[in-house]
């Protein structure tokens, strides 16, 4: 059975600073969180990735395997090791830290890629993340969506920018040149503000709506989102919530707007579901653990429309 959303990038054990101090574990990685969100509102969901054979590369294989993500296109390789990372919580938010350098997933190489599988697909989810771990890892994104775009998929790209993993200019020319192939971006606001230099949400849509793509959903946090299209915009506000941390919020967003987008094929309606999941998200510690279900989207909306 063809899978219908496929995400591509580098999945990590996180470990989350608590109020008290201590850490807990959970699991992390933007296109695995985004996998993992739209499996969790029904959708048919697989992940291609590399994981070391180690400990949290079979966590994490147990992890996609409980949450109904299918792992046919991860390899497990005894060569390198999974990454892993670190979220603490300060002033500003969260920040991370990483330990993943020369991990699993950043040997991708186009030549890795499950072709078949992509040229079954509906819809392919890569990142600025995907891109940044390593320069092949970032050829292999461009494969990807080579090979998606060639039977007529759809390429949704997330811009992820992650300044501890490569420089500003490079993340611009690498983003971009990958945003221009896409047909869905869903840019951050504080990442699109560096990426593109401009600062207005309605004139960073301009600027991703001239890069070709069809659909720009840009992620306002508590404000909400803008969604374009080169026909219509639309702000949607958001929920408001008591959040206590917002690691994942941006994937969750990523990954039940594609669930919801491939049922409906309606962007506005996809990023109004999309929003009361985020909202849900932030309510709890770490990327994955919080993350709702169909169910408690459906009644979060419910509850808003009240
Ligand atoms: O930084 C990375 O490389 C990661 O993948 C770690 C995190 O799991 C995601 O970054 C969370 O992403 P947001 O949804 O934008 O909060």
């Amino acid at each position: 059975m063809p899978i219908d959303i496929l995400c591509l990038g580098e999945p990590m054990l996180e470990f989350n600073q608590q109020p008290d101090g201590r850490y807990l574990q959970g699991h992390g990685g933007d296109t695995s969180n985004c996998a993992i969100a739209a499996a969790r509102q029904g959708a048919s969901v697989g992940y291609i990735t590399h994981v070391g054979q180690d400990v949290f590369g079979r966590s994490l294989l147990d992890l996609w395997t409980r949450e109904g993500v299918d792992t046919s296109c991860v390899v497990s390789r005894p060569d390198a090791h999974t990454g892993i990372y670190f979220v603490t919580h300060g002033e500003q938010g969260h920040e991370f830290s990483y330990l993943r350098s020369g991990s699993a997933a950043s040997l991708m190489r186009p030549e890795d890629l499950p072709l078949q599988a992509l040229q079954n697909c509906q819809i392919l989810h890569v990142s600025g993340i995907s891109q940044a771990i390593s320069p092949n890892a970032a050829d292999t994104v461009f494969a990807a969506t080579k090979a998606v775009k060639s039977h007529g998929g759809i390429v949704s790209y997330d811009t992820n920018l992650r300044l501890k993993l490569w420089p500003l200019e490079r993340a611009r020319a690498v983003v971009h040149a990958a945003v221009a192939q896409c047909d869905i971006a869903l840019p951050g606001l504080d990442d699109a503000i560096q990426l593109t230099g401009r600062d207005d949400p309605q004139a960073i849509v301009d600027f991703y709506l001239g890069l070709g793509v069809g659909v720009v959903a840009l992620t306002l946090g508590s404000a909400g989102v803008l969604v374009a299209t080169p026909e219509e915009r639309r702000h949607i506000s958001a929920p408001q919530v008591r959040a206590v941390d917002a690691t994942g919020a941006g994937d969750t967003f990523d990954g039940a707007f594609l669930a919801r987008f491939l049922e409906s094929r309606d962007p506005f309606d996809a990023a109004n579901y999309a929003n009361t999941a985020a909202a849900l998200a932030v309510q709890g510690y770490g990327a994955v653990a919080p993350m709702p279900d169909r169910a408690a989207v459906l009644a979060g909306l419910a509850n808003s429309e009240r």
